[in-house]
């Protein structure tokens, strides 16, 4: 589904400087992949370049065959809004418009007629228990109703490749565990594939594996296999052994 191959990135400046160094990934279909590593090792910057919100200075990435950087800005818009899903820390939703309208936006661009707009927009509300808020303005809502806003957006599409940055970063621990069990449950449902990248252990252990990644280079590897519990408590031996070994905290609860 997903391929990184050899994928380096420096950024250019006054001091270039180079945060991914021969990065080689392959994520299947349906797999719930996590990236942890301390921070400013490259997790941000591996995520941008998958979700084609940058592009490696070498090395290629393919989405289920395709190199995004090969297509047109025209083409690269519609694959971004039809194949991939966003799913950000700070819910990037837009303020002026409403639940309905922020979750329908990439279907309006499409021109979709407006009852199966609205059709599809309550479907998906009410599988994520936002259906009561859908008139509400962004600011009226809550942080956890907002990420299941962001997560109704994404899956509007039922896009096959599913990107998020610390979705449970601005959450108190009740509305993560919440947008965690909506995001397994996409994962395992609808078989939707999904990149995460995460600080939190807790939030990690609802993934399938784990890469771990430090100064810009693949780690180390965890896979799941076992209890939640276990894999948490696997993830946790593994981040205090990169933190020992850097010297600074690279785990935050
Ligand atoms: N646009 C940019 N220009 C120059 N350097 C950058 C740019 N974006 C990121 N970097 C540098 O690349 C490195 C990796 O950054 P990145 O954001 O990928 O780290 P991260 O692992 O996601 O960190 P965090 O957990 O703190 O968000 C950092 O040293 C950062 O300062």
């Amino acid at each position: 589904m997903l391929e990184v191959k050899n994928v380096s990135k420096v950024y250019e400046g006054k001091v270039s400087y180079r945060a991914l160094s021969k990065i080689d990934l392959t994520v299947q279909q349906g797999e719930f992949i996590g990236v942890m590593g301390p921070s400013g090792s490259g997790k941000t910057t591996l995520l941008n370049m998958v979700s084609t919100i940058d592009s490696p200075t070498s090395g290629e990435i393919l989405i289920d065959g395709k190199n995004p950087n090969r297509l047109s800005s025209k083409e690269l818009a519609l694959f971004r809004r039809r194949e991939l899903g966003f799913i950000f820390q700070h819910f990037n939703l837009l303020p002026t418009l409403t639940v309905k309208e922020n979750i329908v936006l990439s279907l309006t661009l499409d021109g979709m007629r407006v009852k199966e707009m609205n059709e599809k927009a309550e479907r998906i509300a009410e599988k994520l228990g936002i259906a009561p808020i859908l008139n509400k303005r962004t600011y009226e809502i809550s942080g956890g109703q907002a990420q299941r806003t962001a997560i109704a957006r994404a899956i509007i599409y039922q896009p096959k490749l599913i990107l998020a940055d610390e979705p449970t970063g601005n959450l108190d621990s009740k509305s993560a565990r919440d947008v965690l069990e909506i995001m397994e449950s996409i994962n395992k449902e609808a078989g939707a594939t999904m990149m995460m990248v995460t600080h939190d252990a807790s939030a990690a252990s609802y993934c399938d594996r784990i890469v771990f990644i430090k100064d810009g280079k693949l780690h180390n590897e965890l896979k799941r296999g076992e209890s939640k519990e276990q894999f948490y408590k696997k993830i946790i031996k593994v981040l205090s052994q990169m933190e020992e070994e850097a010297g600074e905290p690279a785990v935050s609860f």
